[in-house]
């Protein structure tokens, strides 16, 4: 499938190595791929975790020759990445996008360009393989380009396609869902060192608890409700705990925080922030 690709990683920040991570040996061989940074320091970084593969802060001459172009600065960083690759851009390119909000057919205009471009909605947990990404097909996309993209981020964890218009609410989900679930550790953690736990202890059994409780939904494929019910024996410890996040409101916390984060999505394709 990447037999005769290059792949140009534009702003290889987070979401760009964690992405490299998967790719390289498996996908594609190093030296097909060309990672971009600006900083010295920040290249300097790159050629030390990834050897084999090609660094610059040139971000025209890494499109050069590119098939593939994933475009992983922040939103607010876009336009000089824009402006500099824009004159050099391959015409059929695949550029895929993982900028939080922007739209495809902004993406196209500020391009000014026709490329088939993918949008991909990845998230931090792709750095130990474990992520979850949503991708969409903007207008000129075929189900190849979609496949390809898809196939990326299979590298580092699973892919689901969805519509363009579902890219905010993936956002708000699973983008930044690893933020809210690092709180809740966190809280747990609190939470047993409040209990008169130590903390070191209280922060093993808070992130394995975590990581078995998303295990086992996911291995048994059980409704959560289900699973909750296995753990609250009548009148025992875990309904009291239960009770106490019903009644300040857990579920609509949630709710109201993925809405607001969906939101802010939305927002990005209208701003310059
Ligand atoms: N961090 C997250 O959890 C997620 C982030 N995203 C999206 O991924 C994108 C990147 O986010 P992160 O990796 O967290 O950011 P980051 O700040 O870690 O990485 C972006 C990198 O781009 C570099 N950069 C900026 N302009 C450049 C230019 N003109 N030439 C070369 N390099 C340039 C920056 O120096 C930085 O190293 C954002 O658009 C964000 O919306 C998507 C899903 C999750
Ligand atoms: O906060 C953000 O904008 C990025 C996008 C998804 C997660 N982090």
């Amino acid at each position: 499938m990447f037999n005769d690709h290059t792949l140009a990683i534009l702003g290889a920040g987070s979401i760009g190595q964690a992405l490299l991570g998967g790719l390289i040996g498996d996908l594609l061989p190093p030296e097909r791929i060309i990672a971009t940074r600006r900083s010295e320091a920040g290249q300097a970084a790159l050629r030390d975790a990834y050897p084999d593969i090609q660094v610059t802060d040139d971000n025209a001459a890494a499109v050069a020759d590119a098939t593939i172009v994933l475009i992983a600065c922040k939103p607010y960083q876009r336009t000089a990445l824009f402006d500099a690759i824009r004159p050099v851009l391959n015409n059929d390119a695949l550029v895929i996008s993982v900028l939080a909000g922007i739209h495809s057919d902004t993406l196209a205009r500020e391009l000014d360009s026709t490329n088939p471009i993918v949008r991909a909605m990845p998230n931090t947990p792709a750095l130990v393989d474990a992520g979850a990404t949503a991708l969409a097909a903007g207008t000129t996309a075929t189900q190849t380009h979609l496949d390809l993209a898809t196939a990326m981020f299979e590298a580092v964890g699973t892919a689901e396609v969805v519509s363009e218009k579902q890219m905010d609410a993936v956002t708000g989900l699973s983008g930044s869902g690893p933020a809210y679930v690092f709180m809740f550790i966190e809280a747990l953690t609190d939470a047993g060192v409040r209990q008169g736990l130590p903390r070191d202890v209280a922060a093993r059994l808070s992130t394995q608890t975590v990581f078995g409780a998303a295990k086992l939904t996911r291995d048994s494929g059980e409704h959560p409700a289900i699973l909750r019910d296995g753990v609250t024996t009548p009148g025992g410890t875990a309904i009291a705990a239960v009770s106490e996040l019903e009644a300040h409101g857990l579920r609509t916390m949630i709710i109201n925080a993925v809405e607001t984060a969906t939101r802010r999505s939305r927002e990005l394709n209208e701003s310059d922030e």
